[in-house]
């Protein structure tokens, strides 16, 4: 239970609670109004005023009136001024000088540890997460390092950290390469990982400081939420608290929703918000799957154009009048649920999608005979997850998979209901300008910019536009061919596991010695990434070397230029473009940014079929047109799939509060 006065600053504490959490806040059309005069009113005028940048470096000058007593002092001696700053912090909470002592204490701690001394740009940033906002600190500033101020802080004054991240490689590094910090200021640290049982779980969320994933903080979310609606006295939630209950495996495995850091926070709260989290039990039974085949060989006798249209860009099947005809002829001597006119045509459009809409190495791979969800943002594989209502038994059935069985929905969760639950809420992120508003209203996050500790070295090359795909790999090549004989390193960037194969194959024919880094072969993620620096090394890679990932640079790449990132397709939104270029020039380093895209390029196609069309014909009479037609098209074709994503993320709010009510209505809520 975290201190009262130290999260009710910011927050309504209930006391007493054994499971803290936040009640959910319900937005009226006033809040909408304060909305949008705070946006358009109030906070430019605040900026102009006050310069937030400035105020935030309050913090920096407060703790250097303790550095040079802390420098002087011995290991021992900053232990116990720990233990003096627990005292003060559960008292006072974070108040200016207290935290600005807290913070040189962590900075001290952590140069002796782990040999970094925190960057002011750093302490700017603990600060602004330590008041509950969003920062955006550029890619490769040290965000990792930041985050150990607000961590430490909150967690001497009592108050149980998650520091949220995207994948388990990220939970994992971070826990393990802050662990001396924190052990050296008297704090436990561990990650809580997929793979856990519920024990072990427990066992860690019981430590300081736990990094986990989005993901696996959610489901565990949402087990407790289902343990707890079996025992919602609060004498046994305070019985599980004290260990009473320990040993059960339906006593929560959390300790209450108290203060989130969530890293890439842009990705968790925007790119992931789409995707409910879904409890599920046992549902199907083998004669369904049967129905899977019989549709799946229906669905193959059917025309596209005449009998379904297909929507690529909003990802649906729709049978027209003559399809729908055609199916009713074909199964005019079936039984079951062919005899119903919805239920069979539910299931063929569902295997239409299978068959038309999701590609095998683009959205999913197979993999020990079974398909694997590919997440399109980080490229990385989505273990436990399944498509619903059947279709994924469907995709199963199409690649002669063993179906798995269809599941049914016991609890569901958006992640934006989740983080509004925290009593303090921080985020960071080098990308979240574009998302700020939409962040401020879901989360009620404001946005903090940090300012560079060092002037950046980033270069980028006219972006290049090509009629096909093989003129645009052609180019790649050459590049890749330049830069190695000039010792670069180079990091090649795709959007799915099948083009990072095709680059591959091109580049082994060519004899081009390189690494292959995607959803399909991931073990040696982590060598990969270390050697990926090395001089003329080149790395092949989807967006499981995006977000996150730091490549060190080996000794003389920096002096003939660095790292060349080459983004061979844009992504749906600018943000992941920005997260690939910022695996090189980080930390003043010098480094070089390519973009080779081609008009052929299911991004385009997808998201702006008519355009890519005309910027075809225009080229092929004027290719000086070139960098405005892939302007424009850039433009459109992301905030096409912009406004998509946006819909979909309403509608997955929407209908998660349908939900709720449905539960609450039985008597089950997560
Ligand atoms: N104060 C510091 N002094 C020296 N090196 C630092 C400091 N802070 C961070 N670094 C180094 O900077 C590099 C980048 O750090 P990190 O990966 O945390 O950046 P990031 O901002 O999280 O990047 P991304 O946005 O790509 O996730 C790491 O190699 C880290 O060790």
């Amino acid at each position: 239970m975290p201190s009262a006065t130290v999260l009710s600053r910011s927050v309504k504490l209930a006391p007493g609670r054994p499971y803290p959490e936040r009640a959910e806040p319900t937005l009226g059309w006033h809040d909408h109004v304060a909305e949008f005069l705070w946006f358009n009113v109030a906070k430019p005028l605040w900026r102009t005023a006050f310069r937030p940048t400035r105020s935030l470096g309050r913090v920096v000058v407060e703790s250097e009136r303790h550095e040079a007593a802390l420098q002087r002092a011995s290991d021992e001696e900053l232990k116990a001024k720990a233990g003096a700053l627990r005292q003060g912090l559960r008292r006072d909470g974070f108040e200016l000088s207290l935290a600005g002592e807290t913070f040189a204490l962590v900075r001290e701690a952590a140069s002796r540890t782990l040999g970094l001394r925190h960057f002011p740009t750093q302490m700017m940033a603990g600060w602004a997460m330590l008041q509950g906002r969003l920062v955006e600190m550029e890619t490769g500033e040290g965000k990792s390092l930041a985050a150990t101020l607000p961590a430490c802080a909150a967690a001497l004054a009592g108050a149980p950290v998650h520091i949220v991240t995207v994948n388990d490689y990220l939970a994992k590094r971070d826990a393990e390469a802050m662990k001396p910090l924190y052990d050296f200021l008297g704090l436990s640290v561990g990650a809580a990982v997929q793979g856990m049982t519920r024990s072990e779980k427990r066992a860690v969320y019981k430590k300081s400081v736990v990094y986990c994933t989005n993901k696996e903080l959610a489901f565990d979310y949402l087990r407790d939420g289902a343990a707890r609606s079996g025992r919602r006295s609060r004498l046994h939630l305070c019985l599980d608290r004290l260990g009473g209950l320990a040993s059960d495996d339906d006593a929560p495995v959390l300790r209450g929703l108290h203060f989130a850091i969530v890293d890439e926070a842009d990705s968790v709260f925007i790119d992931e918000a789409r995707t409910p989290l879904i409890l599920s039990a046992s549902a199907g039974d083998a004669e369904e799957t049967e129905t899977f085949r019989q549709a799946l060989d229906l669905a193959a006798g059917l025309e596209p154009g005449s009998d379904f249209e297909i929507e690529h860009a909003e990802r649906y099947c729709l049978l027209t009048e003559a399809g729908r005809d055609k199916l009713a002829l074909a199964t005019r001597d079936f039984e079951g649920i062919w005899q119903s006119e919805r239920e069979r045509e539910e299931r063929v459009i569902q295997a239409l999608s299978a068959i038309c809409l999701f590609e095998r190495d683009k959205h999913y791979v197979v993999a020990d005979g079974k398909v694997q969800i590919v997440d399109e943002n980080t490229g990385r594989i989505l273990p436990d997850r399944s498509w619903e209502r059947g279709l994924h038994q469907m995709i199963e059935v199409k690649e002669d998979c063993e179906p798995t069985q269809r599941r049914e929905t016991i609890a569901r969760l958006t992640y934006q209901r989740l983080f509004r639950r925290y009593l303090l809420l921080a985020g960071i992120t080098g990308t979240a300008k574009e998302v700020a508003r939409e962040i401020r209203t879901v989360y009620g996050l404001d946005v903090a910019r940090i300012p560079l500790h060092r002037p950046s070295q980033r270069r980028y090359t006219t972006p290049r536009l090509c009629p096909t795909k093989e003129e645009k790999w052609r180019i790649v090549e050459r590049v890749v061919k330049v830069a190695r004989e000039r010792g670069l390193p180079v990091l090649i960037g795709t959007r799915s596991v099948h083009a990072s194969e095709e680059i591959s194959s091109l580049l082994r024919a060519r004899g081009v010695d390189h690494a292959l880094l995607n959803a399909k072969q991931d073990n040696a993620e982590a060598e990969i990434v270390a050697a990926a620096g090395e001089p003329g090394r080149v790395t092949v890679a989807t967006n499981m070397a995006g977000r996150g990932t730091d490549i060190k640079l080996a000794d003389g790449v920096r002096e003939v230029g660095g790292l060349n990132v080459i983004l061979t397709e844009y992504h749906e939104s600018q943000r992941i473009d920005r997260q690939l270029f910022g695996r090189c020039a980080r930390q003043g380093d010098p480094g070089s940014c390519h973009t080779i895209v081609s008009l052929e390029d299911d991004f385009f196609l997808a998201n702006s079929p008519w355009l890519a069309a005309q910027a075809a014909r225009i080229l092929k009479m004027d290719r000086r047109f070139q960098p405005l037609a892939l302007r424009i098209l850039r433009l459109h074709a992301q905030y096409v799939a912009e406004s998509r994503n946006s819909r979909q993320r309403v509608a997955s709010m929407r209908s998660d509060e349908r939900w709720e009510q449905i539960l609450a209505f039985s008597g089950r809520r997560e």
